[in-house]
């Protein structure tokens, strides 16, 4: 069960807690978690303690639990505060944070991949096409502090109330920034007429909405294996203006998961295959998984993920587009499911790459294009 539910039901059965103890519980559960195997040595008190120091910028309202010096030396950089903590004798290596870095993409810059789960990622919000004008002037109306990492984004620090200002989905979608930078590859993607897109593990919809966003002439078609979570799509994309599309529930496991699969045969210009996986660049977000991850689900998720590939590559038209992605940072269920995906289609690769976010406190996440010529 995610921290965030835990934490929901816990509060719900225990009525004594106030909201702002809500808050702090919250707050030092979070930072427990966010040391993930790196003070394991310590007992429980004192890992929350030490955990604190080093994921806050502040230490306000917090300094009656540190001594005068530790107070003093207390940096905004989180680098300096690894540096003191080590200096006072306190056994820490940022790299035991997250031991699993043999597993991960050779790409990665694995140091700033550890430290940056000290620090509770970002929010970022996607503008919509032509509403820019108007969302802006209602951040700059109501003072939000924020920035553009890029044209159509906004970030915006924790807890901001920016996304109850705006109406999202319609003006705006909440969507990380390496989400985002995905959706330059369907830049990629030329061709006339009509683009029959299929997002084959669509969730909620995050990224057929870009796809819709970004593609001119677009017909969906969207599907997962959860019901409720279509039903969710629904809901959303009639807020964001999405009216003709199909959608229909499958695992995708097996071709036989696939109502009327005969029909599905390269009839697709465009597939994106979201893939469920291990989520281990959003950690970030839900760092319990640091201590609750086990390693031999990394292949349990890259056996379920050539399944998917398999059942829906074989949909792309010729001359159409595949597009691979994970929120993963292990090579198991990136790179080596593109010499999957090669090897099992002869699709050729028009772009690739890790979307290192932890260096902007965003996810991180992996995107392979292919097309079938
Ligand atoms: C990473 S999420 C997709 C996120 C979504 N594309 C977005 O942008 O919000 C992966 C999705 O794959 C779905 N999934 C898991 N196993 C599946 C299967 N066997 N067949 C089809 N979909 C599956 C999950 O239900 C989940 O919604």
């Amino acid at each position: 069960m995610p921290l965030q539910h835990y934490l929901k039901q816990f509060f719900a059965a225990d009525k004594k807690y106030g909201s702002k103890d809500r808050r702090h519980i919250t707050h030092l559960c979070y930072c427990y978690f966010r040391s993930g195997n790196a003070l394991q040595h310590l007992s429980a008190e004192e890992r929350i303690r030490i955990s604190l120091y080093l994921c806050s910028d502040t230490l306000e309202g917090w300094t009656g639990l540190f001594s005068e010096d530790w107070v003093t030396a207390h940096s905004k950089e989180v680098a300096q505060r690894i540096a003191f903590i080590q200096q006072e004798g306190i056994a820490f290596q940022p790299g035991s944070i997250f031991p699993w870095l043999d597993e991960c993409s050779p790409d990665m810059d694995t140091a700033a991949f550890t430290q940056s789960h000290l620090q509770q990622p970002l929010v970022f919000l996607r503008i919509r096409p032509r509403q820019e004008k108007q969302v802006l002037q209602v951040l700059e109306n109501n003072n939000i502090v924020y920035s553009r990492p890029e044209q159509n984004c906004i970030a915006l620090a924790p807890g901001s109330k920016a996304d109850q200002l705006l109406q999202i989905n319609q003006q705006v979608v909440v969507q990380d920034l390496s989400s985002q930078r995905i959706g330059s590859l369907f830049t990629h993607i030329h061709k006339p007429g009509t683009n029959q897109v299929w997002d084959c593990c669509a969730a909620s919809g995050g990224k057929s909405i870009l796809a819709y966003d970004m593609l001119p002439d677009i017909r969906l078609t969207v599907s997962d294996v959860r019901a409720s979570i279509i039903h969710n799509l629904k809901q959303r994309f009639v807020e964001a203006g999405i009216r003709n599309y199909q959608s229909f529930v499958a695992d995708l496991t097996s071709k036989a998961g696939i109502p009327r699969s005969d029909m599905f045969a390269g009839k697709f210009d465009v597939i994106i295959c979201d893939a469920p996986c291990s989520g281990s660049g959003t950690w970030g977000r839900t760092p319990e998984q640091l201590t609750f991850f086990t390693p031999a689900q990394i292949q349990q998720y890259a056996i379920l993920q050539k399944q998917i590939i398999a059942t829906s590559a074989t949909a792309v038209a010729r001359n159409g587009y595949f597009l691979y992605i994970t929120c993963s940072v292990f090579k198991k269920e990136n790179e080596e499911q593109l010499a999957y995906i090669q090897e099992q289609t002869g699709m050729q690769v028009v772009a690739s790459g890790l979307y290192q976010g932890f260096t902007e406190r965003a996810d991180t996440m992996y995107a392979a294009l292919f097309v079938k010529s």
